[in-house]
């Protein structure tokens, strides 16, 4: 058994890890942190874990976090910059489950999110833990960087064309969807449900932060001598919970083949990431709470352009879950371990 962290246990990702860790069976949750809730049960503000975790919420404090074997950090963006070096010091591995150390070039990241990279230095130690890319890498790693909920759902759509250089990387186009849960548990007006309950809209068209860091995912998994990857990419905000559907686009170069048969064979191995039958239309509900990624190829007829869909739960695959299936290959442990339930229908 590891002994496990979690800075940042009362947000959407922290009890989604705090779900999936109490069952592993190769894990003890020994630290949950809230500044807020510092002192009170775990089990008191989330009781579904009434009976199943019997230890309180404490400080965030490096030394207490430093006895752990793996600690989660389900924080905004920033707390990890200046928390994490005191563990990383002291020998302990680190999931970050925020976008602290995801874009590799730190004058890049300070553009997209508004503030100066505090821990440049330990950019270059980071690995970008998408399993289906990096999963060598992740396991030697003693700081994963998990992708954001977006990149997750839109690589995983559009990686395979990209290493097979078979679409004008030029003129890539992902809409996407997202359910509410995306935006934290902060109290934001424009996440109160009378505001997003009935209705549907885009943001952030203009340029998105998880731009970058699905460009800089898409471009390294390119040949040498091909243009850039370059994303049109155009989130929205969906009126439900959880959830991620991405619907990417792109123009093909060369004969026509058969993709669903060729994303099939990429992602034979892959035990999260499941490829539908042509013609399918996968479902956020066929993924909630579970952490797959469903994905469907279509290639309308007599047409150059591939349209690829792929479906996601954003607090599962696209956080807590992946953050999870990063941990278990960095220990070797079994890739499923803790992460084999089916999604919650319907
Ligand atoms: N929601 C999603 O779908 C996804 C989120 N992410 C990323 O995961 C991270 C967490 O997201 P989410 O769970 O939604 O966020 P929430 O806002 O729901 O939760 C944030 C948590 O961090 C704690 N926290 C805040 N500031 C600090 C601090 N300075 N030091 C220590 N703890 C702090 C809060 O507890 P307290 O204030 O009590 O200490 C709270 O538990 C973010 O970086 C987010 O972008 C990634 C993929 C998907
Ligand atoms: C619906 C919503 O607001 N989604 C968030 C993205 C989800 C997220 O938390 O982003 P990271 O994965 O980078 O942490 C947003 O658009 O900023």
């Amino acid at each position: 058994m590891i002994k496990a962290g979690i800075v940042g246990g009362t947000g959407y990702t922290g009890v989604e890890l705090l779900r999936l860790l109490v069952s592993h069976p190769e894990v003890e949750v020994a630290q949950v942190t809230s500044r807020s809730d510092a002192g009170i049960p775990v089990a008191d503000m989330f009781p579904s874990l009434r009976g199943i975790l019997g230890i309180n919420f404490t400080e965030p404090d490096p030394d207490a976090l430093a006895q752990c074997d793996v600690v989660f950090f389900a924080t905004p963006h920033g707390v990890a910059q200046s928390q994490m070096p005191a563990l990383i010091e002291r020998g302990v591995r680190v999931v970050d489950l925020s976008a602290d150390f995801r874009i590799r070039d730190a004058a890049l990241w300070a553009q997209w999110y508004g503030q100066p990279h505090g821990c440049p230095e330990l950019i270059g130690q980071a690995v970008y833990g998408l399993p289906e890319r990096n999963r060598a890498a992740i396991a030697e790693a003693q700081l994963v960087a998990c992708p954001g909920c977006y990149p997750t759902a839109t690589q995983l759509a559009l990686l395979p064309l990209l290493e097979n250089n078979l679409v004008d990387p030029s003129h890539l186009i992902a809409n996407a969807a997202s359910g509410v849960s995306g935006a934290g548990k902060q109290a934001k007006v424009a996440n109160l449900f009378a505001e997003v309950a009935d209705s549907f809209k885009a943001y952030a068209s203009a340029g998105h932060r998880h731009l970058p860091e699905i460009e800089q995912g898409l471009r390294d998994a390119q040949s040498e001598g091909q243009a850039p990857a370059e994303l049109t990419f155009v989130p929205h905000l969906l009126p439900m919970i959880r959830g991620i559907h991405v619907t990417a686009y792109a123009t093909l170069l060369g004969e026509p083949q058969d993709l669903t048969a060729l994303f099939a064979e990429r992602y034979k191995s892959e035990p999260f990431v499941d490829v539908l039958p042509a013609g399918s239309h996968p479902e956020t509900r066929s993924v909630k709470s579970s952490n797959m990624c469903r994905i469907s190829v279509v290639q309308p007829q007599g047409r150059d352009t591939v349209v690829v869909m792929s479906v996601i739960d954003n607090l599962t695959k696209g956080a807590s879950g992946q953050a999870v299936q990063n941990m278990n290959i960095m220990f070797g442990f079994d890739e499923s371990a803790g992460l084999q339930a089916a999604a919650l229908l319907p």
